[in-house]
């Protein structure tokens, strides 16, 4: 088994899809956690110079996504077919272009406008691809359930109560966090929550 050292902000953020897929497949990592004051001297040692990275043997990777997908496939996470891999790609890059445009530097009050101004989309098309199923893709979880789950409680902790309107999207969100490795995780991560 290769030796793998996340590292990330002291945060959730775009950290928590990857600690999630590790603690999925029972995966042993390192999580290693980077105060914003040691960052400017870690940036330029770092691929890109942005977190999260994972380093697999001591080699860095970089692109949360990319290294997410790696971990989906290893788990079994990213559709039982081609077409449902489709499916699966589509809502992490939907998840993803909104989680991109979020003013996560701005005021409380401009991430509120934002959310009350772009997010029914994002909202109505994922209960719409929800449909009545317990997963947005196939009969069993997918790492794109993981990311809604994950991105939604950023964005929760900057405006709560986001997707109250949404009951179908909150109840996957439960089923997420109620997948026994999922749950183990979540009751021993660090408090802090973004
Ligand atoms: N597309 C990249 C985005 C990475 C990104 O924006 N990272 C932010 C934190 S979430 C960062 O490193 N900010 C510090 C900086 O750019 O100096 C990914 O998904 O890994």
């Amino acid at each position: 088994m290769p030796s793998y050292k996340l590292i990330y902000f002291n945060l959730e953020g775009r950290g928590e899809i990857l600690r999630y897929l590790f603690s999925y497949s029972n995966i042993d990592f390192e999580d290693r956690r980077v105060e914003f004051a040691d960052w400017p001297a870690l940036k330029p040692t770092i691929p890109y110079g942005q977190l999260p990275v994972v380093e697999i043997d001591g080699v860095i990777y970089n692109q949360s996504l990319a290294i997410g997908r790696y971990l989906a496939k290893k788990a079994g996470l990213t559709g039982k077919s081609e077409l449902d891999e489709i499916r699966v790609d589509a809502l992490i890059d939907t998840i993803d272009d909104f989680f991109s445009k979020f003013p996560w530097m701005d005021t409380e009050k401009a991430k509120k406008e934002f959310m009350e101004k772009s997010s029914p989309q994002l909202l109505a098309y994922l209960e719409k691809t929800l449909g009545n199923n317990p997963w947005f893709v196939g009969d069993s979880a997918t790492w794109a359930d993981f990311f809604w789950d994950t991105c939604a409680d950023s964005f929760e902790s900057y405006v709560p109560g986001f997707a109250k309107d949404y009951p179908k999207l909150l109840a996957l969100k439960e089923r997420v966090k109620a997948i026994p490795t999922i749950a183990a995780w979540i009751k021993k991560r660090p408090k802090k929550s973004q």
